[in-house]
């Protein structure tokens, strides 16, 4: 059974000073962060492993979550990233051919917090009209005493927010490594993608890199070195890559000068270059652009995306609070999408040599796959370059 036996309390208090009161279904103890809301309706693992979420408690607008339990397949990285989970509902039973784990146990065996039982819609028109809030959990015997309120609201408000903080090289590997593992099959599962003779080598900056992206280049013929995100351009350059990826991660892309140092040398080549949400940020950072830090920012997998070019719209995963300002796009940078919810840019590219970035990202097994064209165009790239 999923449901905690003993209906342990918990409580999630936000800097503006709303409560909720639900039921603990992860582990006990504290924690904060900034809420935001996550309209996709499936995928709630990759989710919650995705390591862009780190310092943020997410709630879930889809009322069930956990249905189909967890497996260790499908996760995004080493483990859960995010800082709590908030959601209406927890099913009775987690059932699926593929199910290893429930989420509670899961939730629980990571050490992180979850409560469910909140009125998610209530919590949602918050965030949307207010913005993203600190916010702070409180669970089992935390939440119990007359002062847990007040505790979780000041918990909540000494959240310092994410606005400047670093965080792409607090969650990137320590040490480069090889990855090599494939798309998913449901035959297979996640083998190791055939090779030809000559793949091609990217380097790929881990900023807090999704394993499905590694996936997606790998079963397009890419052999890829993943680099610690520190790693400076010399290094970079002297493992003679015929391409780089620039990998999604969480935080503010603005403090994260070693990034933009490196880019800035890496633009200086002619090497193919590809970003992803704060691979993208960074990319217009170090082309000279700027970023702002948006209201409650696009967190979900249904989110319609236009090509400039083509007019055609891309159905698109999200998970961003920042976004590259398309009015300080300098001349060598093009805008090539845009977001048809609120028009913020989704998309650029550069005028004067092959690099590109995108803000939407490939999901795992039951997301969205209209982003994967941008990974055979950065193939393709490479193979131009030959
Ligand atoms: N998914 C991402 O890479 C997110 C990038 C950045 N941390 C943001 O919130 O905008």
């Amino acid at each position: 059974m999923n449901k905690p036996a003993l209906n342990k309390p918990a409580i999630l208090a936000l800097e503006d000073g709303s409560v909720f009161h639900g039921t603990a279904i992860g582990a006990d103890g504290q924690t904060s962060g900034e809420v935001v809301f996550n309209t996709a309706m499936t995928g709630y693992q990759e989710i919650l492993t995705d390591p862009s979420y780190t310092r943020q408690i997410v709630t879930l607008t889809y009322p069930h979550i956990g249905n189909t339990g967890v497996n260790a397949e499908d996760v995004e990285s080493g483990g859960i990233a995010a800082a709590g989970l908030v959601i209406r509902d927890l099913p009775l039973i987690a059932s699926n051919f593929r199910s290893e784990q429930t989420l509670s146990d899961y939730l629980k065996s990571q050490n992180v917090l979850g409560i469910a039982d909140i009125d998610t819609r209530r919590l949602t028109r918050i965030l949307r009209d207010k913005g993203a809030q600190k916010g702070a959990i409180l669970a089992g015997p935390d939440a119990e005493g007359e002062d847990a309120v007040e505790r979780a609201l000041e918990a909540a408000k000494a959240f310092p927010g994410l606005k400047g903080m670093d965080l792409a090289k607090v969650v990137s590997c320590q040490a480069p490594y090889q990855w090599s593992e494939g798309e998913w099959d449901l035959g297979s599962g996640h083998a190791d993608a055939p090779q030809g003779e000559h793949p091609f080598h990217v380097v790929a900056f881990d900023y807090g890199i999704k394993r499905n992206i590694m996936r997606m280049l790998a079963s397009r013929g890419c052999r890829l070195s993943v680099v610690p995100a520190q790693t400076p351009a010399a290094e970079v350059l002297a493992m003679n890559p015929d391409g780089v990826f620039l990998a999604n991660g969480p935080g503010d892309p603005e403090p994260c000068d070693y990034a933009i140092k490196a880019i800035e040398q890496l633009l200086e080549t002619d090497i193919p270059l590809f970003g992803i949400c704060l691979g993208h940020q960074l990319l217009a950072l170090a082309s000279g652009a700027k970023t702002v830090k948006m209201s409650h920012g696009h967190h979900g997998a249904n989110h319609p995306v236009q090509d400039l070019d083509t007019g055609k719209v891309m159905i698109t995963s999200q998970n961003h609070g920042f976004a590259a300002d398309e009015s300080t796009l300098p001349a060598t940078l093009r805008a090539t999408h845009r977001s048809l919810f609120d028009g913020t840019l989704q998309g650029i590219e550069r005028t004067d040599r092959p690099a590109f970035s995108f803000q939407g990202h490939p999901e795992a097994s039951p997301g969205p796959r209209d982003v994967a064209p941008l990974f055979d165009r950065f193939v393709a790239m490479m193979q131009a370059r030959r």
